[in-house]
Order: structure tokens, then C-alpha cells, then sequence
């Protein structure tokens, strides 16, 4: 295998140092690194911020059954060109992933492909249907350590059924990841319910169908002592219960997508359907409050919740589109937009909320470490000084549907090693038989 000679990069934005990857560990920094570096190859990250690779909680990879949309291998990469080392594969693909079977497979295609660690979530409910438990034992102790289950896309809705799956999963110290959305209080919704969907005409999406979820969770969580996750959190109130659910001392962490910490429900305007997606975009309190709980650590994590669609889905009316945008991409750049460079978070806080912190929730304990020697060279380098317009045609995505299309943007992904292998050299993928040969 290859080693590489990391020369001046910015751990975490600090001072520079240079870093020997070699056999998939962080075997020297500083001047160390150089003196022992032998024939390494040499890459060059003056100017850059290493961070540790970059650590997605919430990914569709639409495999199996929509390889027209995404495939583990196009979604992987796309992931590994946006500073990932791993990301959680979520489970409403066809067939769900509510067996050992079918998240197996899935963690074997991400092994296959390569580009980054594919940790499968496993569906709570057989089918997605919200009816009855899935194999969740059977998940956690397959080849694929399903650590994280939910029903994405769907709520668990069912009190019963919830209560259930959290006391089940604390025998594996796993996590009930939940799409907070009261079904009964969201049917035929198109969009966040408010100014702008009344004078649309299209049927809004409440934010207490949020919220009240989120509440009922919290509390269940606290009465069976088991660990609550939340998924893509998107109003000013739900930031608010989980403050208070940690006040309190419950065991819950929430997630919030780069879309939803930069635009607001003012797009669906154009009723263009790239910006239809569940939740809804909010308004511009509730995106304030979202980065005020990302700021303060009410929220725990960044989390892309990529949802590729093929063009037909989002090719047509408002109402007819489907509910998703990708981001795997982009999550970064808008982090730096709406965060770094508003001196909200700083690069240790980048690396805690989009690595460490997700790590930790997916109990992945190879991903998310510090840039110290020992540990596996799981990394990324940024350009933080450049901006680029963003161009789905230039994505490595299968699909187009990015709400940022035709956006400028900050920040590149130059580099991005897995265990000291690049999957990402001079800000453009690397094919494993091109690497280490
Ligand atoms: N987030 C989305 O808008 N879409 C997700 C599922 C979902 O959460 O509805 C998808 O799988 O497309």
C-alpha cells in the first residue's frame, strides 16, 4: 500500500504540520513525519484543514431496488468526494432492510466499492409498516453490526411499537433513530404549513406534527432508559424539547441537514420540486434556532440526509414530486457558509458535529478519532478558500437533485484517505486499482 507524506496541513484549523499515512495508520506527525517518511508519496495541504474523515448518520444509497437513482458504489463515492470515510446507509430501500440478509448485502457492496465504510441501519418495523418489530437482534449480531434502526420516511407512529424498539435495542447499545412526523397531522402535506403554504394553496406540513413526536420520544426514552436519536430536527420548537429532554438528563441526540440550517420554505415559491422534502423547509426563525442549537450543542450532529431521486420524480408538477434533495456533496460548504464563517463553530467544532459526535451515536469506534499518531488514517483536507458554483452534472451523485444547483459555495475536498488509502487525491476520486499499485 501506498504511504503518504501529508505535508503542512491544519489539523482542526491549527497550526500546520505534516502527517505519514502509512499502513492505515497515523505513524508520524511533525517533523517526525518527514525524517521517516522514505519514498512516500508526497501531498501537498498547505493552506488546507485536516479534519477526521467525515462521519454521515443519515444516507440513502438506494440500493438495493433504486439503482436508477443511486447505487452503494455512486453514492460512496459521492460521499468520499464530500470528506466522508463512512456513512450510515438508511433502510427504506426495496427490499427494506429489516432483515440480516438484506443489511449484509448492503455492507457488502459498501466493502466491495470501496469508497467508504457503509454501515447499514436496520428498518425498526418489518416493511417500514409501523406494525411489528423487525429482526433487530438478528441485525445487530450479523456481519453488518446494525447499531442504528429506524424507519426513515416513515414515523414510528405506534406509542407501543416505540417503546418496544427502545427497550430492545439498549441489549446491543443500539439507537432508535426517529423521523419525527405524526401521520394523521401531516396527510397530503406538500410543504411547511404557514404564511407561504396558505397563499399557495398546498397543503402544509405542521410543525407541531414535529414536535409533538419529538416530545412523546423524549419522554418514552426517559421511562425506559434507553437512547433516543432524531433525525433531520427542523423547527425552533423541537430545539427547544430536546433542551429541555437534556436538561433533564434524557439519553437523546438530534441531527440537523445542511438544508435545513440555510433554506427556508420561501423557495417552494417557484414550485420547483427540488426544494420539496420531508421535513419541510422551514422559515427563518426556525433556521436561526437550528443554528443556535447546533452552536449551543442542543444539536448533536450534521447529518446529510442525502436523498437522491432520478429526474421523473423531481421533473414535474409540486405536488407529483418526490420528497428528498441530495447532499452528500454539499454538506460541508454549507457548514462553512452557515456556520464557520459566521464564527458559529470552528473547525474543532466541524469535526466534533460532522465525525466524532456521529460516530459516537453509530458506536463506530474506528471513525471519528482524533489526528494523533496510532490512530487509523481516517482523514479529509479542505480548501477553505475557495468557492465554487455548485453543477449536479459535475456531481458524482447518480442523481441531480440538489436544492444548491447554480449556488456558489465554500470550500473544497482536495484529499480524503480510508485507512491511509485515498479515495480522493487533487479534489477528484481515485479508483482503488489506481491506488497503491
Ligand atoms: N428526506 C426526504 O425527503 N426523503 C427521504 C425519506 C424521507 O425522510 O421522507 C427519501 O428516502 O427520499
Amino acid at each position: 500500500m501506498t504511504d503518504y507524506l501529508v505535508r503542512s496541513a491544519r489539523p482542526l484549523g491549527g497550526e500546520a504540520t505534516d502527517l505519514l499515512l502509512r499502513d492505515g495508520v497515523i505513524a508520524a506527525t511533525g517533523a517526525d513525519a518527514a525524517r521517516e517518511a522514505g519514498s512516500a508519496v508526497v501531498v501537498d495541504a498547505d493552506g488546507l484543514v485536516a479534519l477526521p474523515g467525515l462521519v454521515d448518520l443519515h444516507t440513502h444509497l438506494r440500493e438495493p431496488g433504486r439503482e436508477d437513482a443511486e447505487t452503494v458504489f455512486t453514492g460512496t463515492r459521492a460521499a468520499a468526494a464530500g470528506g466522508f470515510t463512512a456513512v450510515h446507509a438508511m433502510a427504506n430501500t426495496t427490499p427494506v432492510a429489516d432483515t440480516a440478509g438484506v443489511v449484509e448485502q448492503v455492507w457488502n457492496l459498501g466493502r466491495e466499492a470501496g469508497w467508504v465504510d457503509v454501515h447499514p441501519v436496520g428498518a425498526v418495523s418489518v416493511g417500514l409498516a409501523g406494525e411489528m418489530l423487525a429482526e433487530l437482534g438478528a441485525m445487530a449480531t450479523s456481519a453488518a453490526r446494525v447499531r442504528v434502526f429506524s424507519d426513515d420516511g416513515k414515523c414510528v407512529a405506534d406509542p407501543v411499537l416505540m417503546r418496544r424498539a427502545l427497550e430492545y435495542v439498549k441489549a446491543f447499545d443500539g439507537v432508535v433513530a426517529q423521523h419525527a412526523q405524526e401521520p394523521r397531522l401531516t396527510e397530503g402535506a406538500q410543504m411547511h404549513e404557514g404564511a407561504v403554504s396558505a397563499e399557495l394553496g398546498l397543503t402544509g406540513w405542521p410543525a407541531v406534527a414535529e414536535e409533538s413526536i419529538i416530545a412523546r420520544d423524549v419522554l418514552l426514552a426517559e421511562h425506559v432508559g434507553s437512547r433516543l436519536h432524531v433525525c433531520h430536527l427542523s423547527t425552533a420548537g423541537s430545539v427547544d424539547i430536546v433542551r429541555w429532554a437534556k436538561s433533564r438528563g434524557i439519553d437523546v441526540t438530534a441531527e440537523v441537514t445542511p438544508h435545513h440550517l440555510i433554506l427556508t420554505d420561501e423557495l417552494a415559491r417557484s414550485y420547483d420540486p427540488r426544494y420539496k422534502v420531508n421535513p419541510p423547509l422551514r422559515t427563518a426563525e426556525d433556521v436561526e434556532a437550528v443554528r443556535a442549537g447546533l452552536e449551543d450543542g442542543t444539536i448533536d450532529i450534521v447529518a446529510t440526509d442525502h436523498a437522491p431521486h432520478p429526474v421523473e420524480d423531481k421533473d414535474c408538477e409540486w405536488p407529483a414530486g418526490a420528497f428528498g434533495m441530495t447532499g452528500l456533496e454539499t454538506a460541508l460548504p454549507v457548514v462553512i457558509e452557515t456556520m464557520v464563517e459566521t464564527g458559529r463553530l470552528t473547525w474543532a467544532d466541524v469535526a466534533r458535529v460532522m465525525s466524532t459526535a456521529p460516530a459516537r451515536i453509530g458506536r463506530v469506534s474506528d471513525q471519528g478519532r482524533p489526528l494523533t499518531v496510532g490512530e487509523p488514517a481516517n482523514l479529509t483536507l479542505v480548501d477553505p478558500s475557495v468557492r465554487r458554483v455548485v453543477d449536479p452534472a459535475a456531481q458524482l451523485t447518480r442523481s441531480t437533485n440538489s436544492p444548491f444547483a447554480g449556488t456558489e459555495l465554500p470550500g473544497r475536498v482536495m484529499a480524503t484517505f480510508l485507512r491511509g488509502r485515498a479515495t480522493v487525491l487533487d479534489g477528484a476520486p481515485v479508483a482503488r486499482e489506481e491506488v497503491g499499485a
